[in-house]
């Protein structure tokens, strides 16, 4: 092609992106001045890609393989990243929690692990309310960092533009922590012990530790024979977050100059929420015409029409690997939903990537006032996944949950036991309840043994 055909087929491919915008986009904020929201579109605009289209295209390969039973995503990091949280160590006991994750996952079921974070880029989040009140006054709800701050006084609580470009440099510097951990050495599977320490002593990364040595001694017996291989001092770790403030994606869609496709580089792998899933919304459109792996959350009531719609439209030629569906059912009616659904998908012929969220149907608020979740509600829909699974005969492909490698107190249960009480002690997230460090090992202990009994 010459540049002037190419600069001609890209103009009709962000004609066509642009669609989106003459459809109802629900969960944006309310930006006090257009122009603002205009000039830091304009500033994201001129920003180099956070990520480099080839990077999206070898994701979606890796899905593909999960999609087919050869590979586990393990999708995974807070709720609502914030700006104050992206230090180096936090970023770095996240990572550490993954990698963790993914080697008693890897160790357990034979298979190569996926590692994707919710990391370096999930500043923005969808509401039950637009408005929240407290002692009689009402301000606009707390919408993310890169919408607004989460003090409660109108100032902050009025969303501000500037954010949209702090976010994206926030992102760009956690990604570069991200990368050079996971390509720089600290990665290497002889650190595997080394990721275990500075985390309080407790039975689950005790019983991690035992695993590690097990590692240890079939790495040195694979050294003394003289097998070498780059797999084991690097590894592939992606990003993700939910493409929900289209002020933000839309500017950070770029051409692949390879192939004149178009991609959201803000990050390798987006996802729709269960709020903005509407097939006539804005976001089912704008990811549509975006080359990188697509994720939609499919809640209690989705149905076989629902999930089948959006695979005719996001994944109209059913691309492995282009299609997950994240199912968040909660505990409770995941047995009674999910067989039906993937039934339904499977008998039409198409082969999505099934991963489940146990988080998200199995919140619940304290007398106290605290958002939380059982830890036993979080273990009995993982269980109910693999069940349905079973019983369509369909693969369970992943998991995808909020957790921070910090010692925080958000969620109920576990082998610590933090009850109602305990809440208090070490709460910190700004929206949802995450799983601890010691709580996420206990869940990837109990995955292990769910892929194991697959047997595959
Ligand atoms: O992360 C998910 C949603 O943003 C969150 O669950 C909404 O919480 P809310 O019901 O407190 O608005
Ligand atoms: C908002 C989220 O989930 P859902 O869309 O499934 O409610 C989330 O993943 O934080
Ligand atoms: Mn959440």
């Amino acid at each position: 092609m010459t540049s002037q055909t190419h600069d001609t087929a890209s103009a009709s491919a962000f004609a066509e992106l642009d669609a989106y915008r003459a459809l109802e986009a629900k969960q944006q904020p309310s930006w006090p001045d257009p122009a603002a929201v205009a000039a830091a579109s304009a500033e994201l605009a001129t920003q180099p890609p956070l990520v480099f289209a080839g990077e999206a295209d070898q994701l979606r390969e890796r899905l593909a393989a999960a999609a087919r039973g050869e590979a586990f995503l393990l999708q995974g990091g807070d709720c609502a990243e914030t700006f104050e949280a992206a230090t180096a160590d936090k970023i770095r006991d996240r990572v550490k929690t993954l990698l963790q994750m993914a080697v008693v996952l890897t160790y357990g079921a034979s298979m190569p692990v996926i590692k994707v974070g919710r990391m370096a880029g999930q500043f923005a989040k969808p509401r039950s309310s637009d408005t929240e009140t407290r002692e009689g006054v009402t301000l606009p709800a707390f919408r993310g960092d890169i919408v607004n701050g989460y003090d409660f006084t109108p100032e902050s609580r009025t969303a501000d533009p500037s954010r949209l470009v702090r976010g994206y440099h926030v992102s760009a510097s956690t990604l570069n922590l991200i990368r050079a951990f996971t390509q720089g050495g600290f990665a290497d599977l002889r650190q595997v012990h080394a990721w275990n320490q500075g985390f309080v002593s407790n039975p689950a990364n005790q019983r991690y530790e035992s695993l590690a040595a097990e590692i240890d001694r079939a790495l040195k017996f694979m050294d003394a024979c003289g097998v070498e291989s780059a797999a084991l001092s690097q590894t592939e770790f992606y990003v993700s977050h939910e493409a929900l403030l289209l002020d933000y994606e839309r500017p950070l869609v770029r051409v692949d100059s390879r192939t004149g496709d178009l991609y959201d580089t803000s990050a390798h792998m987006l996802w729709i929420g269960e709020r903005t899933r509407q097939l006539d919304g804005a976001h089912v459109e704008f990811l549509s015409h975006v080359r990188n792996p697509i994720a939609v959350k499919l809640g209690p009531t989705s149905t076989v029409d629902d999930a089948l719609r959006l695979i005719d439209k996001l994944d109209p030629e059913r691309e492995p690997g282009r299609l997950t569906f994240v199912t968040r059912m909660g505990a409770g009616k995941i047995r009674d939903v999910l067989p039906g659904l993937l039934e339904g998908v499977r008998d039409a012929g198409a082969t999505p990537l099934w991963v489940t969220d146990p988080m998200h149907g199995n919140g619940l608020t304290t007398a106290t006032g605290y958002k939380t979740r059982r830890f036993d509600d979080v273990m009995d829909e993982l269980l109910g996944f693999f069940e349905a699974h079973r019983e369509a005969g369909t693969i369970p492909g992943g998991i995808h949950v909020e957790l921070t490698g910090d010692d925080v107190t958000e969620c109920l249960g576990g082998s610590e036991n933090i009850d109602e009480e305990a809440l208090a002690t070490r709460y910190e997230s700004l929206c949802d309840p995450r799983l601890n460090h010691r709580q996420s090992l206990e869940l990837a202990f109990l995955v292990a043994e769910e892929l194991k009994r697959l047997g595959r």
